[in-house]
């Protein structure tokens, strides 16, 4: 789907969120032109469920009597045919690579969106980190590659350069914007914006146009603005401006399939 059908259609993406990051991210999913809605009560996730046009389950600030919550949340959301996408914030942590495990097993997770120290955990290869933050290096494409294989889930990858893989297609987008990376919440926003352009079919494809549209207003930001505090108001207004045609072009230069 392209950021002008994101616009036309208004996909309604439910999100999990942890405590940090909820503003952020429903501005960032409402500048693209899609709905955020935040909610943690079991018992809407149902009627939710049913309204919502993609699920993001975040992990960040999860508590133990929550790993039920967003266990059903997942089978809800499959058993709607609805995409589910799962942000694994530092998933190599014992308590949350536990939940993930169990979240995995018991319920269903159709992408997930972490940064490469994440993503690791999945394809069990070591990546240094430092809490939310990648700080190792490794091969980005290999690490992705393995953890779509071990889960079935299509990966989405993030870091200075994104990897999107199923295990059989794979992309690539490399451009270097230090800004998006310090930002904290942008891998936050990032998750539920792949999940507006997953809304109507659960492709690559999509995911890739998700990664390069957010890299790309990114990109514009860092263009206008140099410190960190003003940045995150820029992306929001550069995810607001931004045209399918730039978009289009972008992956042209910057997209690769392997
Ligand atoms: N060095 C970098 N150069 C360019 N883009 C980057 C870089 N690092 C991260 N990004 C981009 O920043 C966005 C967020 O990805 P990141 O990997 O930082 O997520 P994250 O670690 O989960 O973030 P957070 O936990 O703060 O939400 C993505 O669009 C990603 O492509
Ligand atoms: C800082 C932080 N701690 C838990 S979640 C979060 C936001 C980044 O995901
Ligand atoms: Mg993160």
């Amino acid at each position: 789907m392209t950021i002008k059908n994101v616009r036309t259609q208004s996909p309604l993406v439910l999100t999990y969120a942890n405590f940090v990051t909820p503003q952020f991210v429903a501005n960032v999913v409402n500048v693209i032109g899609a709905s955020p809605l935040m909610s943690r009560e079991v018992s809407e996730f149902n009627d939710l469920c049913q309204i919502a046009d993609a699920v993001v389950i975040n992990i960040g600030t999860l508590k133990a009597n929550e790993l039920s919550d967003i266990v059903t949340l997942s089978k809800v959301a499959t058993n709607l045919d609805k995409p589910v996408i799962l942000d694994p914030v530092a998933v190599a942590v014992p308590f949350r690579s536990k939940a993930v495990q169990t979240l995995m097993q018991e319920g269903h997770v159709d992408i997930i969106r972490g940064n490469a120290a994440e993503i690791a955990w999945f394809a069990d290869i070591d990546f240094d980190s430092q809490g939310i933050d990648a700080t190792g290096s490794g091969d980005v494409i290999a690490i992705a590659q393995l953890a779509a294989e071990k889960t079935g889930a299509i990966i989405a990858l993030s870091g200075a350069k994104d990897v999107i893989s199923d295990g059989h297609q794979t992309a690539v987008i490399e451009t270097d914007v230090p800004l998006l990376s310090t930002n904290v919440g942008t891998g936050d926003a990032l998750s539920s914006v792949i999940g507006a352009f997953v809304a109507e079919s659960l492709t690559v494809e999509n995911v890739t146009y998700a990664m390069a549209t957010f890299k790309l207003a990114g990109l514009k930001a860092s263009r206008q603005i140099t410190t960190p505090g003003f940045y995150s108001m820029q992306l929001l207004d550069e995810l607001a401006a931004i045209t399918s045609e730039e978009v289009a072009t972008f992956m042209t230069e910057s997209v690769q399939y392997l």
